[in-house]
């Protein structure tokens, strides 16, 4: 299960910061019928980018991808040349669940030490390169993709050819006709499913079957949520926590922070934060309307980030709403031994860490909400392929439900183009030239 405690947003529990949970719930349950009703009933419209609803359903893809990774027993490294959502969900899955043997890598920057570090390491005949572009125009991923092309073939010849894998959209953009023309295999992006909805899709699931995650159970997981997304207010986990995202907003909370209590979902708060911020900052709303809608998303990672940034959470600004994650239970324990000289520390002997970072995660929202700072937790019974499909397609609905009730495309990013468009005027393309002259008129070269 994957479940809501809200105990920590109420009136009740953190003071006038608090919400009235039944009466919001009820003065709000129009909206977000109406919210959901739209969302299901665009669905089929590829322009609204509602795509990723039914992507879980897609098990015929699926196959074709475990068929895809069968064939390739011979891979020891998979490369992953992808930026933001072509590369954080299958990130933060492959930390939570990978089990090898196969080592994946990703290639997300283009700071050159990074990846002469990496192309050191690797032995080309045994690694396999994905490229994951929906657009096939970022720069960053286009770079590493020239680089290690010409790296295999450096070293492999012809071979070369085997040791690509292409994701792209099935039409759009040019890494399509290049795996056509070199004969490599190439998976689809659905046309109606965006970068950071698309972990479910071989985005996703492609990198995920060379790490060993049960993918039937991730896509089992996302459906169970898109269950959840159609169902009745009181049963709808995703409505709720929308509501309680705009209900803070409007407090003035206007930093989100996104804390599992997990190292193996470390990467999570990655993923979100794209998720979260490139959905919802938006400057118009849907009738073009001046707006400047969104909630900041701040990573964090239970306990690490207690001796970090709990400080602030606690006695800084009324400006944040926090997220918890936490597991029921552990995949397996470990004993806190008790040692002589230290029973200083006998609190801690006998018990488990998993009892330690359970109590931690606790003691933390408690205290939180003692200093008014509204937190709310979710919980899953445990970490495996069900529970983490559930939770990455709640938060995609979560989002969706968010830009409905903001009235605001949460599925397009404008705001990033003007800075694509500058790196190209700098890096001499074709067609940029006065831009290019523009940006040195204003002292940028
Ligand atoms: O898959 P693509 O087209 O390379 O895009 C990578 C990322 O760049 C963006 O388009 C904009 O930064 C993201 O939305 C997307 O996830």
């Amino acid at each position: 299960m994957l479940r809501l405690d809200l105990a920590n947003v109420l009136f009740e529990r953190i003071g006038p910061k608090g919400i009235d949970w039944p009466s919001a719930l009820a003065a709000h349950a129009r909206r977000l019928e109406a919210a959901r009703d739209a969302l299901w009933q665009r669905k089929s419209n590829p322009a609204e980018f509602l795509g990723w609803i039914d992507v879980p359903e897609d098990t015929e893809t699926l196959r074709r991808v475990l068929r895809f990774r069968e064939a390739q027993a011979w891979v020891e490294d998979l490369v992953v040349l992808g930026i933001g959502g072509s590369a954080l969900g299958a990130q933060a899955v492959a930390a939570a669940l990978g089990k090898g043997p196969v080592r994946l890598h990703f290639v997300d920057n283009v700071e050159p030490e990074p990846i002469l570090e990496l192309l050191r390491k690797l032995e080309p005949s045994k690694t396999l390169v994905n490229v994951i572009s929906k657009s096939g125009s970022t720069a960053e991923t286009m770079a590493a993709f020239l680089a290690f092309r010409r790296w295999l073939e450096d070293r492999l010849g012809p071979e070369w050819k085997r040791h690509v894998v292409v994701t792209t959209d099935p039409v759009k953009g040019i890494l399509r006709p290049y795996a056509q023309a070199e004969g490599l295999p190439a998976f689809e992006v659905p046309p109606a499913v965006g970068g950071r909805f698309s972990v479910t899709c071989p985005v996703g699931t492609l990198p995920l079957a060379f790490a060993g995650v049960d993918l039937d159970n991730l896509l089992a997981g996302a459906r169970k949520s898109n269950e959840q997304a159609g169902a009745a207010l009181e049963h709808n986990l995703p409505a709720q926590t929308a509501l309680l995202h705009h209900l803070f907003s409007q407090k003035g909370h206007h930093i989100v922070v996104f804390m599992p209590y997990s190292t193996r979902l470390r990467y999570l708060p990655d993923w979100f934060v794209q998720l979260h911020d490139e959905s919802l900052g938006k400057m118009h709303d849907r009738a073009g309307q001046e707006v400047r809608t969104g909630t900041t998303a701040v990573r964090a990672i239970g306990t690490t980030d207690q001796h970090a940034q709990v400080q602030l959470f606690r006695e800084g600004p009324y400006d944040k709403l926090i997220n918890f994650v936490r597991l029921l239970s552990p995949s397996e324990d470990l004993e806190i031994p008790a040692v002589r000289g230290l029973e200083a520390l006998d609190y801690l002997f006998g018990k488990s860490f998993f009892e330690l970072l359970d109590a931690e995660a606790k003691a933390t929202a408690h205290a939180l909400a003692k200093a008014g700072q509204p937190n709310y937790t979710l919980t899953l019974d445990k970490l495996d392929a069900y529970h983490l499909g559930w939770l990455l397609q709640h938060l995609m609905w979560q989002t969706a439900f968010l830009g409905e009730l903001w009235n605001i495309n949460a599925f397009d990013q404008p705001g990033v183009e003007l800075g694509k468009e500058y790196t190209y005027a700098l890096m001499g393309r074709r067609g940029w030239e006065v831009l290019a002259q523009e940006l040195r008129a204003e002292g940028v070269e």
